[in-house]
């Protein structure tokens, strides 16, 4: 058996980490031959409902689950960790934007960047699911300036499945016949469902999606503006954020970090902006991206019309607008 390997969930004891801890330790992630041992850190007045989340990790009887550290302390739960799921935040309450949870949220962030360059392994995989997830991720990895800027994301697969979902159902097919539909910038109601430009297995030949739509105006207007608010639709419904479908992307995500992405396929995360499609540097932008020996490469040469010009444009803004808000809020 392998070595095992340390990865740390924050917000241990919420609603998302329930779901993920379990796919975790099933080996959904990291492999189904790949010991862990589980770090779980959530805020003080949480530590009894975490021993009760511990609980039942020991009376799940997973044998791949050979360690578990729940913790308040920052110190022990990112120390020597070679991934971590950043989910510990607050979530957002009907008829708020996500952006609304950077005063909230923001500062968390410094603080655990701060700890994981303190702590970490210097190859830490670090996924930001918290919200405002991409402005969280670009403050965190700015408060951890000894890891690579690389090894920090933030999660937009939540969106990339649902558009996936909705491609798939629109076309009456299989979800798996459906690939490289791309989520665009920030992971909020800005961002840019794009199928525009991802396909489609028919009877075993590859085609256009909005070839087989035959150019349905669904998918620049409806298909759009369902998955941009998918997130208030599920907040309304439930009560409450998205939760399962929350914790299956953050294991999809973690997971191509993990194994790669499959030949002719890319998957949407947001990472560090380079400049690529003419979204400024320095943001955290959900791009299409392939990956291989754990790192990332942003897929070039995709056409952008004016129509998706303009999108990206728009998603764009805002980033630079939380992040000069996130920079201040910082510094306080
Ligand atoms: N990126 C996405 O696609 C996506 C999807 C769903 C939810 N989210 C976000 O994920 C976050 C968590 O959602 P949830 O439903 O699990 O919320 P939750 O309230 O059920 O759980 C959050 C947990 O974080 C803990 N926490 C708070 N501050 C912390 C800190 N400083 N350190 C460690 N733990 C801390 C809380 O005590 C709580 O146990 C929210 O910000 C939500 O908006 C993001
Ligand atoms: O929408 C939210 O606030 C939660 C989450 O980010 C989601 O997309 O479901």
């Amino acid at each position: 058996m392998a070595e095992p390997i340390r990865v740390v969930v924050t917000g241990a004891a919420g609603q998302i980490a329930y779901s993920l801890i379990y796919m975790l330790s099933r080996g959904e992630v990291f492999g189904y031959d790949q010991p862990i041992i589980l770090h779980l850190l959530d805020i003080p007045p949480m530590m009894g409902v975490l021993e009760g989340v511990v609980m039942e990790i020991t009376d799940c009887a997973l044998p791949l689950v050979v360690g578990v550290v729940p913790t308040a302390d920052l110190s022990v739960a990112f120390k020597d960790v070679q991934a971590a799921f950043m989910v510990g935040s607050m979530p957002r309450k009907q008829g708020m934007e996500r952006k609304d949870l950077l005063s909230a949220n923001v500062k968390i962030f410094k603080a655990q960047g701060e700890a994981l360059d303190k702590y970490a392994r210097k190859d830490v995989k670090v996924m930001v699911v918290g919200n405002p997830a991409n402005t969280n991720a670009l403050m965190c990895s700015k408060y951890a300036p000894s890891i690579p800027k690389e090894n920090f994301s933030a999660m937009t697969r939540l969106d990339q499945n649902r558009a996936q979902a909705a491609v798939a159902n629109r076309l009456g097919v299989r979800i798996n016949q459906v690939k490289n539909v791309i989520i665009w910038g920030n992971h909020s109601s800005t961002q840019f469902p794009d199928a525009l430009n991802a396909t489609v297995e028919v009877g075993g030949a590859s085609k256009s999606v909005p070839q087989a739509l035959n150019n349905d105006p669904w998918l620049k207007e409806e298909f759009v503006t369902t998955v941009q608010n998918r997130g208030a639709a599920v907040i309304a419904a439930r009560k409450m954020s998205s939760a399962m479908s929350a914790a299956k992307a953050a294991a999809d995500h973690m997971k191509d970090i993990w194994n790669g992405t499959a030949p002719g396929t890319y998957t949407s995360m947001a990472v560090l902006s380079d400049g690529s499609y003419g979204v400024p540097a320095d943001l955290m932008f959900s791009f299409p991206v392939t990956i291989a020996n754990r790192e990332w490469k942003i897929v070039q040469g995709l056409p952008i019309d004016d129509f998706s010009r303009a999108k990206l444009d728009i998603t764009a803004k805002e980033l630079l607008e939380e992040k000069e808000d996130a920079v201040a809020l910082c510094q306080d």
